[in-house]
Protein backbone atom coordinates (compact mmCIF):
# COMPACT_ATOMS: atom_id res chain seq x y z
CA UNK A 1 0.00 0.00 0.00
CA UNK A 2 1.32 3.49 -0.87
CA UNK A 3 1.82 5.53 1.92
CA UNK A 4 -0.76 8.37 2.01
CA UNK A 5 1.57 11.99 1.46
CA UNK A 6 -1.30 15.09 1.62
CA UNK A 7 -4.26 15.28 2.26
CA UNK A 8 -5.93 14.84 -0.97
CA UNK A 9 -4.28 11.86 -1.67
CA UNK A 10 -5.87 10.25 1.63
CA UNK A 11 -8.94 11.57 0.50
CA UNK A 12 -8.37 9.84 -2.81
CA UNK A 13 -6.83 6.14 -0.71
CA UNK A 14 -10.33 6.77 1.32
CA UNK A 15 -12.28 6.26 -1.83
CA UNK A 16 -10.14 3.57 -3.46
CA UNK A 17 -10.45 1.61 -0.51
CA UNK A 18 -14.30 1.77 -0.22
CA UNK A 19 -14.47 0.95 -3.95
CA UNK A 20 -12.95 -2.10 -3.38
CA UNK A 21 -15.23 -3.41 -1.16
CA UNK A 22 -17.85 -3.26 -3.89
CA UNK A 23 -16.01 -6.17 -5.76
CA UNK A 24 -17.37 -9.55 -5.47
CA UNK A 25 -16.33 -13.34 -5.40
CA UNK A 26 -16.13 -14.08 -9.22
CA UNK A 27 -16.10 -11.28 -11.09
CA UNK A 28 -14.72 -9.41 -13.92
CA UNK A 29 -13.25 -6.16 -12.87
CA UNK A 30 -12.01 -2.89 -14.78
CA UNK A 31 -9.09 -1.08 -13.62
CA UNK A 32 -9.12 2.50 -14.21
CA UNK A 33 -5.72 4.50 -14.95
CA UNK A 34 -4.56 7.49 -12.54
CA UNK A 35 -3.53 7.52 -8.99
CA UNK A 36 -6.78 7.42 -7.52
CA UNK A 37 -7.32 4.48 -9.56
CA UNK A 38 -4.16 2.98 -8.37
CA UNK A 39 -5.65 3.38 -4.64
CA UNK A 40 -8.46 1.35 -6.07
CA UNK A 41 -5.70 -1.30 -7.68
CA UNK A 42 -3.90 -1.57 -4.41
CA UNK A 43 -6.83 -1.98 -2.32
CA UNK A 44 -7.90 -4.71 -4.27
CA UNK A 45 -4.92 -6.68 -4.60
CA UNK A 46 -5.52 -6.41 -1.03
CA UNK A 47 -8.35 -7.97 -0.41
CA UNK A 48 -7.26 -10.78 -2.81
CA UNK A 49 -4.24 -11.66 -1.24
CA UNK A 50 -6.48 -12.11 1.54
CA UNK A 51 -8.37 -14.69 -0.09
CA UNK A 52 -10.97 -12.69 -2.61
CA UNK A 53 -11.43 -14.60 -5.74
CA UNK A 54 -11.67 -12.90 -9.07
CA UNK A 55 -12.02 -13.92 -12.43
CA UNK A 56 -9.78 -11.25 -13.72
CA UNK A 57 -9.00 -7.95 -14.09
CA UNK A 58 -9.20 -5.73 -17.53
CA UNK A 59 -6.78 -2.87 -17.47
CA UNK A 60 -7.24 0.46 -19.51
CA UNK A 61 -3.74 1.51 -20.19
CA UNK A 62 -0.35 0.17 -19.82
CA UNK A 63 0.58 1.84 -16.63
CA UNK A 64 -2.42 0.11 -14.87
CA UNK A 65 -1.54 -3.81 -16.33
CA UNK A 66 2.03 -3.03 -15.22
CA UNK A 67 1.05 -2.07 -11.71
CA UNK A 68 -2.23 -4.56 -11.04
CA UNK A 69 0.40 -7.39 -12.82
CA UNK A 70 3.10 -6.50 -10.31
CA UNK A 71 0.72 -6.55 -7.23
CA UNK A 72 -0.41 -10.04 -8.34
CA UNK A 73 -3.98 -9.40 -9.66
CA UNK A 74 -4.71 -11.80 -12.16
CA UNK A 75 -5.40 -10.27 -15.49
CA UNK A 76 -7.48 -10.79 -18.77
CA UNK A 77 -9.14 -9.35 -21.72
CA UNK A 78 -12.14 -7.70 -23.31
CA UNK A 79 -11.53 -10.57 -26.08
CA UNK A 80 -12.28 -13.39 -23.27
CA UNK A 81 -14.71 -11.14 -20.90
CA UNK A 82 -16.27 -9.25 -23.46
CA UNK A 83 -18.60 -7.61 -20.54
CA UNK A 84 -16.69 -6.30 -17.07
CA UNK A 85 -19.30 -6.54 -13.76
CA UNK A 86 -17.74 -3.58 -12.59
CA UNK A 87 -15.29 -0.54 -13.46
CA UNK A 88 -13.63 1.64 -11.37
CA UNK A 89 -11.91 4.35 -12.21
CA UNK A 90 -10.80 8.25 -11.53
CA UNK A 91 -12.14 11.41 -13.35
CA UNK A 92 -10.66 15.28 -13.61
CA UNK A 93 -14.32 16.61 -13.31
CA UNK A 94 -17.75 15.11 -12.17
CA UNK A 95 -20.69 17.55 -12.66
CA UNK A 96 -24.07 16.98 -10.44
CA UNK A 97 -25.26 14.62 -13.35
CA UNK A 98 -22.84 12.85 -12.69
CA UNK A 99 -21.00 13.76 -16.40
CA UNK A 100 -17.70 13.50 -16.50
CA UNK A 101 -14.20 14.63 -17.96
CA UNK A 102 -11.61 12.07 -17.74
CA UNK A 103 -8.22 11.66 -19.99
CA UNK A 104 -5.43 13.79 -18.02
CA UNK A 105 -3.69 10.38 -18.22
CA UNK A 106 -4.12 10.13 -21.31
CA UNK A 107 -5.97 6.91 -20.78
CA UNK A 108 -9.64 7.88 -21.80
CA UNK A 109 -10.23 5.81 -25.26
CA UNK A 110 -9.42 2.81 -23.47
CA UNK A 111 -11.43 3.90 -20.35
CA UNK A 112 -14.16 4.98 -22.05
CA UNK A 113 -14.08 1.39 -23.57
CA UNK A 114 -14.24 -0.42 -20.82
CA UNK A 115 -16.78 1.80 -19.02
CA UNK A 116 -18.87 0.71 -21.84
CA UNK A 117 -18.65 -2.57 -21.65
CA UNK A 118 -19.20 -2.60 -17.67
CA UNK A 119 -22.42 -3.21 -16.17
CA UNK A 120 -21.58 -0.96 -13.46
CA UNK A 121 -19.23 2.05 -14.05
CA UNK A 122 -18.01 3.26 -10.23
CA UNK A 123 -15.86 6.42 -10.14
CA UNK A 124 -13.86 7.33 -7.47
CA UNK A 125 -12.60 10.85 -6.57
CA UNK A 126 -11.80 13.80 -3.97
CA UNK A 127 -13.52 16.79 -3.27
CA UNK A 128 -11.99 18.41 -6.03
CA UNK A 129 -13.22 16.92 -8.79
CA UNK A 130 -16.75 17.89 -8.03
CA UNK A 131 -17.62 20.98 -10.40
CA UNK A 132 -21.28 22.61 -10.88
CA UNK A 133 -20.38 22.83 -14.76
CA UNK A 134 -17.85 20.99 -16.97
CA UNK A 135 -14.88 22.32 -18.47
CA UNK A 136 -13.58 24.95 -15.54
CA UNK A 137 -11.12 23.83 -13.80
CA UNK A 138 -9.38 21.05 -16.55
CA UNK A 139 -9.69 21.38 -20.63
CA UNK A 140 -11.37 18.54 -22.22
CA UNK A 141 -8.91 16.38 -23.33
CA UNK A 142 -9.74 14.38 -27.15
CA UNK A 143 -7.23 11.14 -28.61
CA UNK A 144 -6.83 12.18 -32.34
CA UNK A 145 -5.13 9.93 -35.37
CA UNK A 146 -1.71 12.21 -35.42
CA UNK A 147 -1.92 12.53 -39.44
CA UNK A 148 -5.28 14.85 -38.86
CA UNK A 149 -3.39 16.77 -36.18
CA UNK A 150 -3.72 20.00 -37.79
CA UNK A 151 -7.69 20.04 -39.58
CA UNK A 152 -8.57 18.51 -36.41
CA UNK A 153 -7.17 21.34 -34.03
CA UNK A 154 -8.84 23.86 -36.59
CA UNK A 155 -12.26 22.37 -36.80
CA UNK A 156 -12.05 22.39 -32.52
CA UNK A 157 -10.53 25.84 -32.61
CA UNK A 158 -14.05 27.44 -34.71
CA UNK A 159 -15.92 25.22 -31.96
CA UNK A 160 -14.59 27.93 -29.43
CA UNK A 161 -11.87 25.95 -27.81
CA UNK A 162 -8.25 26.65 -27.48
CA UNK A 163 -6.55 23.63 -28.34
CA UNK A 164 -3.11 23.09 -27.27
CA UNK A 165 -1.65 19.53 -27.93
CA UNK A 166 -0.49 17.41 -24.93
CA UNK A 167 3.45 17.11 -25.04
CA UNK A 168 5.19 14.70 -22.89
CA UNK A 169 8.78 16.83 -22.17
CA UNK A 170 9.74 18.41 -25.91
CA UNK A 171 7.76 15.84 -27.93
CA UNK A 172 4.36 14.90 -28.58
CA UNK A 173 2.54 12.64 -26.16
CA UNK A 174 1.63 9.21 -27.55
CA UNK A 175 -1.32 7.42 -26.13
CA UNK A 176 -1.04 3.43 -25.47
CA UNK A 177 -2.94 3.59 -28.77
CA UNK A 178 -0.40 5.50 -30.60
CA UNK A 179 -2.68 8.44 -31.24
CA UNK A 180 -2.15 12.28 -30.39
CA UNK A 181 -4.00 13.96 -27.08
CA UNK A 182 -5.45 17.81 -27.70
CA UNK A 183 -6.43 19.51 -24.69
CA UNK A 184 -9.64 21.55 -25.38
CA UNK A 185 -10.24 24.98 -23.12
CA UNK A 186 -13.37 25.87 -23.39
CA UNK A 187 -13.42 29.35 -21.60
CA UNK A 188 -17.03 29.68 -20.96
CA UNK A 189 -17.05 26.34 -19.48
CA UNK A 190 -19.41 23.19 -21.48
CA UNK A 191 -22.74 24.27 -20.82
CA UNK A 192 -23.93 21.31 -22.88
CA UNK A 193 -21.77 18.36 -22.75
CA UNK A 194 -24.26 15.95 -24.84
CA UNK A 195 -24.23 18.81 -28.02
CA UNK A 196 -20.29 19.26 -27.75
CA UNK A 197 -19.48 15.28 -27.76
CA UNK A 198 -22.21 15.22 -30.87
CA UNK A 199 -20.00 17.74 -32.63
CA UNK A 200 -16.75 16.75 -31.63
CA UNK A 201 -17.74 13.04 -32.39
CA UNK A 202 -18.38 14.67 -36.06
CA UNK A 203 -14.81 15.57 -37.04
CA UNK A 204 -13.26 13.08 -38.80
CA UNK A 205 -10.06 11.63 -37.32
CA UNK A 206 -11.40 12.77 -33.59
CA UNK A 207 -10.70 9.02 -32.08
CA UNK A 208 -12.50 9.60 -28.59
CA UNK A 209 -13.65 12.77 -26.37
CA UNK A 210 -12.78 12.64 -22.32
CA UNK A 211 -16.47 13.49 -22.19
CA UNK A 212 -18.26 11.10 -20.31
CA UNK A 213 -22.21 11.28 -20.56
CA UNK A 214 -24.75 9.04 -18.62
CA UNK A 215 -21.91 6.57 -18.45
CA UNK A 216 -21.15 6.58 -14.72
CA UNK A 217 -23.78 5.16 -12.29
CA UNK A 218 -21.99 6.00 -8.89
CA UNK A 219 -19.22 8.35 -7.54
CA UNK A 220 -17.43 7.53 -4.46
CA UNK A 221 -15.56 11.00 -3.11
CA UNK A 222 -13.39 10.57 -0.06
CA UNK A 223 -12.59 13.68 2.13
CA UNK A 224 -11.68 14.85 5.64
CA UNK A 225 -15.43 13.59 6.59
CA UNK A 226 -14.93 9.82 5.30
CA UNK A 227 -16.44 9.05 2.16
CA UNK A 228 -19.75 10.03 0.37
CA UNK A 229 -21.69 8.28 -2.15
CA UNK A 230 -23.66 9.87 -5.49
CA UNK A 231 -25.89 7.97 -7.08
CA UNK A 232 -27.19 8.26 -10.54
O1 LIG B 1 -8.95 10.00 -16.64
C1 LIG B 1 -7.94 9.65 -16.06
C2 LIG B 1 -6.75 9.13 -16.76
O2 LIG B 1 -6.91 9.21 -18.16
C3 LIG B 1 -7.90 9.72 -14.58
O3 LIG B 1 -8.88 8.89 -14.07
C4 LIG B 1 -8.11 11.12 -14.15
O4 LIG B 1 -7.13 11.93 -14.75
C5 LIG B 1 -8.03 11.27 -12.62
O5 LIG B 1 -6.72 11.07 -12.20
P1 LIG B 1 -6.30 11.15 -10.67
O6 LIG B 1 -7.04 10.08 -9.97
O7 LIG B 1 -4.81 10.92 -10.71
O8 LIG B 1 -6.65 12.52 -10.16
Amino acid sequence: MSSATNPQDTWKQLAGAAAAELVEEGMVVGLGTGSTASHFVQALAQRIQQGLHITGAVASSQATYTLAADLGIPLTDLDTHPELDIYIDGADEIDPQLCLIKGAGGALLREKILASSARRFVVVADPTKRVEQLGHHYPLPVEVIPLALTPISRKIANLGAQVKLRHAGAAPFITDNHNFILDCTFPQGISDPGALNARLHAIVGLVETGLFIDMAQQVIVGGPDGVQVFQQ
